[in-house]
């Protein structure tokens, strides 16, 4: 144990007598203890991880690691911050993997998902055995883990890349959430590359204010190091948090986009139902693609991702392949389609400016009506609620609001939040959401497109504390089978 905690600074020496205590596992939970564990007490947002150390010494814990005395059986050693601890503790414990992958990193509010999986698809495309860690699961190799959390714990993540390591994974690309950042789950991560997307309203129920919430996000682009050694900021230059994200960072700095003068860039954009056109210019080389994905703002995350992996070395064939080999993320304007005449489309849009930019791209090739189901969580931020009715009723010729996950919420309290100042002839509330989804496939006429947004991949949804069965596709498929006989 001696040998492990040395990285720690400021803690007092260890008794002689428990310096050679073996160390076997690290952990979190005491519900995961097993024998020769070293626990680190968390407290957390429901509990306080220091009322389990007893629980966790029963299992089988050796050590604590605490922020304050224990009365316990072994050892406790004292922290100012054991999540901090922790995070330094996992990272030596594993051997600073992250050392030894590339690590690539991708923040902001919209794109992360859609960035890391076309990033994933070009260093396969590349010949690499690749990891990947976000909102869907985690990959190694082909092997799929569940994940409950975006950006999970520091300890679940040090193992996660030791893992890679030993299975031969080169590059691993990572979705980074700002709840990460904020609350240092990924210290300890020694990123290669750190990728910027966007930045518009959401969480502001935790961050509470926008400055507060890009702050979080900066704090990627200063873990980057100080030293001039080979690491680079991606950042999206048309994004007016763009400038502060660079001064944040003295690593060097790649910038893509559309609208103002990148390094990475694209131009002759044709965004259709069948796909998306354009030229993608690359420090003076171009090409022209043919995305799979639809909407403009794909070509942002192609962009995003084709800067990356030129900077990591990959040729643009390479890039220009895997970008025309891409097909949609599960979840991502997923198209749902079982013959009929009319467009379906499940869509993760559950910010203001993913709505936004969803239904101006349906906007955009709709020949009829444009019909969209939309809700917002529950016991999440309430400030995007109006915002998001409003854009709803803007673009949609027919909205239907409803439950997304109400969580502890009361359901009719949130559509409340939606519909604030809505003239009410220009939406119908369906509290129940497959109810909402049936209808709305039930009155499209030939030509029109559905899209119903908020949930995408998600199998579930939270009512009260309970997670039931539920997923958009699903029940819209079912509702089309049944329209069909
Ligand atoms: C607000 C928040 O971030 N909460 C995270 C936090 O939970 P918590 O603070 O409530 O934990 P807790 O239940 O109080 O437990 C405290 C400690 O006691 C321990 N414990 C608890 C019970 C027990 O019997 N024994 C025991 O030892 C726990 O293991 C833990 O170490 O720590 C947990 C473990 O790391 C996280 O899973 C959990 O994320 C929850 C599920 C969550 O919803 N987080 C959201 C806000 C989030 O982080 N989202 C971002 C994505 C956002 C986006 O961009 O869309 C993400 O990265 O996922
Ligand atoms: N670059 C982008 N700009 C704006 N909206 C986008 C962008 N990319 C995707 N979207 C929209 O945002 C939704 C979520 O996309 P994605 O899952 O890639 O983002 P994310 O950042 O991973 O989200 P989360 O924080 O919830 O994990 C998509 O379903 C789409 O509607
Ligand atoms: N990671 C996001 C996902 C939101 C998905 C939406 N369906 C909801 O439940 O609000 C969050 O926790 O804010
Ligand atoms: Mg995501």
């Amino acid at each position: 144990m001696n040998e492990l905690l040395r990285v720690l600074r400021g803690i007092t020496p260890l008794k002689k007598e428990h310096q050679s205590i073996e160390i076997a596992h690290l952990e979190m939970d005491s519900r995961l203890v097993k024998q020769g564990t070293l626990f680190f007490c968390i407290n957390g947002y429901t509990v306080d991880g220091h009322d389990f150390a007893k629980q966790a010494v029963e299992k089988g814990a050796v050590a604590v690691v605490a922020e304050r005395p224990l009365a316990l059986d072994v050892p406790v050693v004292i922290v100012r911050d054991t999540k901090r601890a922790m995070a330094r503790l996992a990272s030596h414990f594993y051997g600073e993997p992250t050392k030894r992958l590339q690590l690539i990193g991708v923040t902001g509010t919209n794109g992360k998902t859609s960035v890391t999986h076309i990033l994933d698809t070009m260093f396969r495309e590349a010949g690499q055995k690749t990891g990947l860690i976000g909102t869907l699961y985690t990959k190694i190799g082909d092997e799929t883990i569940e994940t409950r959390n975006t950006t999970p714990e520091s300890l679940v993540l040090q193992q996660r890349f030791a893992s890679m390591v030993n299975k031969q994974v080169e590059t691993a690309v990572m979705e980074v959430s700002s709840h990460a950042l904020h609350l240092g789950r990924v210290r300890g991560c020694d990123y290669d590359i750190a990728v910027f997307t966007n930045l518009t309203p959401d969480h502001i129920d935790y961050h509470e204010t926008m400055e507060r919430y890009l702050y979080a996000k900066s704090l990627l682009f200063s873990q980057l190091g100080n030293t001039y050694d080979g690491k680079t900021a991606v950042i999206n230059s048309d994004d007016p948090a763009s400038d502060r994200l660079i001064q944040m960072t003295t690593a060097d700095v790649v910038t893509y986009g559309i609208k103002k003068q990148a390094d990475v860039y694209g131009e002759n954009i044709k965004v259709s139902a069948a796909g998306t056109r354009f030229t993608l210019h690359v420090f003076g080389e171009k090409t022209d693609v043919q995305l799979k994905l639809i909407g403009l703002f794909n070509v942002y995350n192609a962009l995003a991702a084709a800067a990356s992996a030129y900077v990591s070395g990959l040729s643009l064939s390479t890039i220009k392949a895997s970008l025309e080999k891409v097909t949609g993320v599960a979840g991502r304007f997923e198209p749902v389609d079982e013959g009929q005449d009319f467009t379906v489309i499940v869509d993760y849009a559950h910010t203001p400016d993913s709505l936004e930019n969803v239904l101006q791209t349906v906007q955009d090739f709709a020949d009829n009506d444009i019909h969209v189901v939309v809700g917002c969580g529950g016991d999440r931020d309430a400030t995007k609620r109006p915002v998001m009715g409003r854009i709803a009723v803007q673009y949609a010729d027919r909205t239907i609001f409803t439950s997304d996950n109400p969580r502890t919420e009361d359901p009719d309290a949130i559509l409340a939040d939606i519909t604030e100042g809505l003239d009410p002839d220009q939406y119908t509330v369906i509290v129940d959401r497959k109810t909402a989804i049936e209808q709305a496939i039930a009155a499209a006429n030939t030509g029109d497109i559905v899209v119903i947004a908020g949930k995408g991949h998600e199998t579930y949804q939270e009512i009260g504390r309970q997670r039931i069965h539920f997923d958009d596709r699903e029940v819209a498929r079912d509702a089309l089978k049944e329209r069909i006989q």
